[in-house]
């Protein structure tokens, strides 16, 4: 018989109990008891609810409070030595290693955050050195699984598998240099023996190992070590399901089919064509197939005939038993139900799939492979039929204006009207700004009193005209703060988006929302992303009355603030009939138009941010150069409709740019922002080696984190800068924008940036 299975469901809660928990708890509002209870109360949920759609293998020990590897690093002590002997306790431990800590005469930064591969969830990176003594903690795999089973749910614990452990892992600053995380392969394997003997002891069937770097190419230089660990864990161990996601196996499947694993669990919605070869390669194993059919990263319901039809090709090979219909990876990507959905119309409603529905996708598809005669699977499969032919032709309706704008796209569309050193001369007229000119990446404390404005809009009892009113007077109130904190290039705060991409989908043509799909981006943080349903367009201009409006109240220069296309993309659930350079391209154009209304307006300075350029970066290498390519000629579509003397920014968070710094070159933006507080400088390195001449604002401090940066950390920031750039092309600003921060960390924090970048102007003038 063909098994379900789900990889891991949303750590949210239904309702978001778990930020509102761990919120109240860092407010010293929730006892770490009452936190313990909120969470397990989600988990409990979880497990009963997947359990009711008929799954049979129900994840567990993947749930978390911030983040499922900063759990792994916690659990094996893999706690770098800031964060030791602070005498708080392990769970604030954990919370200082996710978040910082500055309280109590206790001052520690966050540890490094990292997308999670090609996904908009980020990790906490395990920092490991020679001196790392693993050992284990506790055992979250197995409490998890024994409260499943006290919940009368028997489930099939969740770990991340040691190889990735480690590939993931940075050398932590104790290190000797050249010290590699994979080298504590020997020291990190009794840890998971460990824990892997005690699941078994509990009587767990199978365990779920993820070793999701298997679809990369950095695997293949592994080869012998997921050979020689694998031997090593399966001796006392439940069955290992080996599962890989996000990508296709490609080049690593030889030695992977070699592995002395029980299952293997493939993705086959991101790579469906890779069935084939994994079914040669394991055909005279006995190896159980996972097949992932069910979308974990997108919200489109599943065509249950066609995953059928791919499914069936692996029962034909292997037979029922060696087969099971999954999801093609964690649900966490996706928002928890579609029951909590009460605007979307019933049309929309049933085009779409939430993680809870995914649930009941490989529960069905499980019995439409074991050939079930029962005759309510029967009746599904036809609804799901006719739903699908129903979103088939809603698909065709298609915007010809728009399609037409977008084949006619020249190569002139993407370039400035002359090379940076002119446009800079020109913008130096024009902006007037000093040298070191300090700047903000665009947000600014998005208050109780702002979402409230914006809820009670949303409910009717604030007009239009008075919520414009509000907002317009927080747009004052931002303007003068910089002016009195001393900025030079202002903002208006963003006060009008609920959030960056949300905002413009809303005013976009082609998108739609949901009231409740959060889906979890890094610790207690969760976004909304927008659907894109049809083809998208700019039906009147957006940020241009906010722009202004800031510009009207001030002298300063004021810097108008969109989200870039290939963003917008990324971090929306796209369309799956038409490609995504199309959907970038379409999105491009819209932008282009608000651009150029924006410089029309009198903005001079526009920054579209990208700061999900990187995260979409295809997993194989020999894919990237197609992402690349439409992806940077997107963002020049968006950006270079406008006149040397405006300057256009735009800005990143993260700092790995050395694999893709000529494509950062390429965007040909006057002034970009990156990332570089929490990283060390060394990414620096790659615009002196790689000769960037267009100007530059490496964030000065961690906005991630509520710490205060003293004016000292951020000169002597300044100062290690400057060995490697010239002075003449460094903006000083925050790594990223302050919507997450309270008002009274923002202003010490400013007012410290400022002085830091003053005193720059005389030090190196
Ligand atoms: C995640 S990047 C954020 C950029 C945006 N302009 C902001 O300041 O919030
Ligand atoms: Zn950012």
């Amino acid at each position: 018989m063909v098994l379900s299975s789900v990889l891991g469901f949303p750590r949210i809660g239904k309702n978001r109990e778990v930020k509102k928990a761990v919120e109240a708890y860092w407010a010293g509002k929730l006892s770490a008891d009452e936190l313990q209870t909120a969470a397990a109360e989600v988990r409990k949920w979880n497990w009963t609810s997947i359990k009711a759609q008929g799954v049979d293998l129900i994840p567990s020990g993947e749930f978390t409070l911030y983040d499922h590897v900063l759990d792994h690093s916690a659990a094996f002590n893999a706690i770098p030595p800031r964060y030791v002997g602070l005498g708080i306790s392990d769970l604030d431990v954990f919370f200082a290693m996710g978040r910082g800590r500055q309280t109590g005469g206790v001052d520690v930064p966050a540890a490094e955050m990292k997308k999670w591969f090609d996904s908009n969830y980020h990790y906490v990176v395990p920092e490991l050195s020679e001196q790392t003594e693993f050992k284990l903690n506790y055992n979250k795999a197995l409490a998890e699984y024994k409260e499943a089973k006290a919940a009368g749910v028997t489930t099939r614990p969740v770990v991340l598998g040691p190889l990735a452990f480690l590939i993931l892992a940075k050398a932590g600053r104790e290190a000797t240099p050249g010290f590699k995380p994979i080298s504590l392969l020997p020291k990190l394997l009794p840890v998971y023996k460990t824990l892997l003997k005690e699941l078994k002891a509990e009587g767990a069937e199978w365990v779920q190992i993820d070793e999701p770097n298997l679809v990369m190419d950095v695997a293949e230089q592994y080869a012998e070590q997921y050979a020689s660990a694998y031997a090593e864990l399966a001796k006392d161990a439940p069955k290992i399901m080996l599962t890989t996601y996000f990508g296709r196996l490609g080049s690593n499947l030889p030695f992977v089919a070699k592995l002395p694993v029980c299952g293997l669990h493939i993705d086959l919605d991101r790579e469906p064509g890779q069935l084939g070869d994994v079914i040669t390669a394991i055909k005279d194993t006995s190896l159980v197939l996972s097949l992932g059919l069910v979308s974990g990263r997108n919200i489109w319901k599943t065509d249950l005939t066609a995953a059928a039809s791919l499914g069936r090709k692996a029962v034909e090979a292997l037979g029922a038993d060696r087969v099971i219909a999954a999801t093609s990876s964690s649900l966490l990507h996706t928002p928890v139900t579609l029951e909590s959905e009460n605007k979307l119309t019933a049309e929309q409603k049933d085009w779409f799939s939430f993680a809870l529905q995914k649930a009941g996708e490989v529960a069905v598809l499980a019995s439409v492979l074991s050939d079930s005669q029962d005759s309510k699977i029967s009746q599904l499969l036809e609804e799901n039929k006719t739903s699908i032919s129903k979103r088939r032709a809603f698909e065709h309706n298609s915007d010809d204006a728009v399609r037409k704008r977008v084949a006619a796209i020249t190569p002139e569309d993407l370039k400035r009207k002359n090379p940076f050193p002119t446009r800079r001369e020109a913008q130096k007229k024009h902006l007037k700004l000093p040298k070191f000119p300090t700047t903000t990446i665009g947000s600014f404390p998005q208050t109780k009193e702002i979402r409230s404005a914006r809820a009670q809009l949303t409910k009717g009892s604030l007009t239009e005209d008075q919520y414009n009113d509000f907002i317009k007077k927080e747009i004052d109130s931002v303007v003068k703060f910089q002016e009195d904190v001393g900025l030079d290039l202002l903002v208006h705060g963003e006060p009008e988006r609920n959030d960056m991409v949300q905002y413009f989908g809303e005013q976009f043509q082609g998108f739609c929302f949901t009231q409740n799909g959060w889906v979890q981006s890094y610790g207690s943080r969760y976004v909304r992303p927008p659907i894109i349903v049809s083809d998208v367009s700019r039906p009147h201009p957006i940020t241009v009355q906010w722009s202004s409006y800031a510009q009207s109240v001030t002298k300063k220069p004021m810097k108008g603030m969109l989200t870039g296309p290939v963003t917008i993309l990324n971090w929306s659930f796209p369309r799956v009939d038409v490609s995504r350079e199309t959907q970038s391209k379409q999105l491009a154009l819209a932008l282009r138009d608000e651009v150029c209304d924006l410089e029309k307006a009198g903005i001079h300075a526009i920054q579209v941010d990208e700061p999900a350029i990187r995260e979409g970066l295809p997993l194989r290498r020999v894919d990237w150069d197609n992402y690349l390519t439409w992806a940077v000629d997107s963002f020049r579509l968006a950006t270079s409709g406008v006149e040397d003397s405006t300057q256009t920014h735009s800005h990143f968070c993260y700092s790995d740019f050395n694999d893709i710094f000529p494509s950062i070159q390429r965007l040909d933006a006057d002034v970009i922002s990156i990332e570089a507080s929490k990283s060390d400088l060394k990414v620096l390195n790659a615009f002196q080696q790689f000769g960037y001449k267009n100007e530059i604002g490496p964030g000065v401090y961690d906005i991630h984190s509520p710490r205060v940066p003293s004016e000292q950390e951020i000169k002597d920031r300044i100062k290690s800068m400057l060995n490697l750039l010239p002075a003449d092309l460094l903006f000083v600003n925050p790594d990223c924008g302050l919507k997450t921060r309270g008002w009274a960390e923002t202003e010490a924090s400013l007012k410290n940036l400022v002085a830091a970048a003053r005193w720059a102007r005389t030090e190196f003038a």
